[in-house]
């Protein structure tokens, strides 16, 4: 499985280098962001070797797209975003958002560009309203298309109603600050917006609305964003990138990993613990090649390979197995994100200096 995935992200990594280095060579290509081999090397202190952070990124993004960004902590992810909004310069290589270059034009690009960062920056004492004005301002918005779209922001994160909008931000609750800095990244409608772990701290209800203002607002602009939520994942990106240890792992729409990374279904099933044999006998007559992954007090969980196994099958072997054994509960799972998620980042090699 680890050899599948290694050739696979060998492949697919290069074909999107190929996809970049022809994409350059087209001065009409119409794309919203173009990472062109960037790498991040943070120089090692104290005796400690250099850290590579990002290792050769290649990615090409038009608009009308989000592309989420997937990796365990530590990955390279915010070290990612922070170069393509001019907080670290590149080590090397570069990006290109509307064919400006992040090296030379970044004052060009922030007149397009929204952020919105893993940490809330936000002054306490003024109000959601002034956050506003004032970035709105600095996207040259002025008289009455400053207010209206001052306005039409606090109104789409539902911070309009009750005067909420003119409270000071210290009075605000941290889902509040979250959706704040989410309505700063759109306003002025930039083409290019990056959101770093846009919905973290929100309940389910305010994560609910802020996927409804990103789906609405990726219609007309690129969005990169960092997620830890497979849902959010799943509901709001074109396509993800599994980021581990600097550099891609797997890119694709969430359908397309699922089938390509999720080779098995999940068939769990609990009896009285002295039953667990006759089940594991249960499983391998369905599919040979069918592995426990998880055993406890009767509980049982087997990866069936979706090559052996029909899905009737199953259902007909259980409904069988019933007249003889007690099966307390059973349940057969397609394999999830977060389950390709796990196997990705987990098979991936482990670098941490600078080769
Ligand atoms: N300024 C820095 N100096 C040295 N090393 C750094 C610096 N910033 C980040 N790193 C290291 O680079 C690696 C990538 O960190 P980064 O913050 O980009 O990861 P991340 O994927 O955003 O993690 P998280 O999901 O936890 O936010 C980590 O090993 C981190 O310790």
């Amino acid at each position: 499985f680890l050899q599948h995935i290694c050739i696979n992200t060998r492949a697919l990594i290069s074909i999107q280098r190929h996809v970049v280095e022809q994409l350059l060579m087209d001065s009409n290509a119409n794309q919203a962001i173009i990472c062109d081999n960037l790498r991040k090397v943070y120089p090692g202190k104290d005796g400690n070797p250099d850290k590579l952070a990002v290792r050769g990124l290649s990615l090409a993004l038009p608009k009308g797209q989000c592309f989420g960004m997937l990796g365990p902590n530590g990955a390279g992810k915010t070290s990612f975003i922070s170069m393509m909004v001019g907080l670290t310069k590149p080590t090397s290589g570069t990006a290109y958002a509307h064919g400006m270059d992040i090296r030379m034009d970044m004052d060009d690009i922030y007149t397009n560009m929204g952020v919105c960062p893993q940490h809330d920056l936000l002054w306490e004492t003024l109000t959601g309203k002034e956050h506003l004005f004032f970035y709105a301002r600095l996207k040259n918005l002025k008289g009455a298309a400053l207010v209206k779209a001052v306005n039409d922001s606090l109104k789409s994160v539902t911070l309009f109603h009750g005067g909420v909008g003119d409270k000071q931000v210290g009075k605000y609750s941290g889902g509040m600050k979250r959706r704040l800095s989410v309505a700063i990244s759109l306003i002025g409608d930039p083409k290019v917006v990056y959101m770093d772990e846009p919905s973290t701290g929100l309940d389910p209800a305010s994560r609910n609305n802020l996927w409804n203002i990103v789906k609405e607002a990726k219609r007309n602009r690129a969005i990169i964003l960092t997620t830890h939520s497979m849902e959010e994942a799943e509901v709001l990106c074109d396509r993800l990138g599994i980021f581990v240890d600097g550099e891609f792992q797997c890119l694709g729409n969430p359908k397309e990993l699922k089938a390509r990374y999720g080779g098995a279904y999940i068939f769990t099933v609990t009896t009285p613990p002295e039953q667990e044999s006759e089940i594991e006998q249960l499983v391998h007559r369905l599919s040979p090649s069918a592995n426990k992954i998880y055993n406890l007090s009767g509980t049982q969980k087997f990866e069936l390979p979706k090559q052996e196994v029909r899905i009737a099958d199953v259902f007909h072997a259980v409904e069988r197995a019933k007249s003889r054994l007690s099966i307390h509960a059973w349940g057969l799972v397609d394999t999830t994100l977060e389950d390709v998620f796990i196997k990705v980042a987990k098979g991936a090699p482990v670098f941490n200096d600078v080769a």
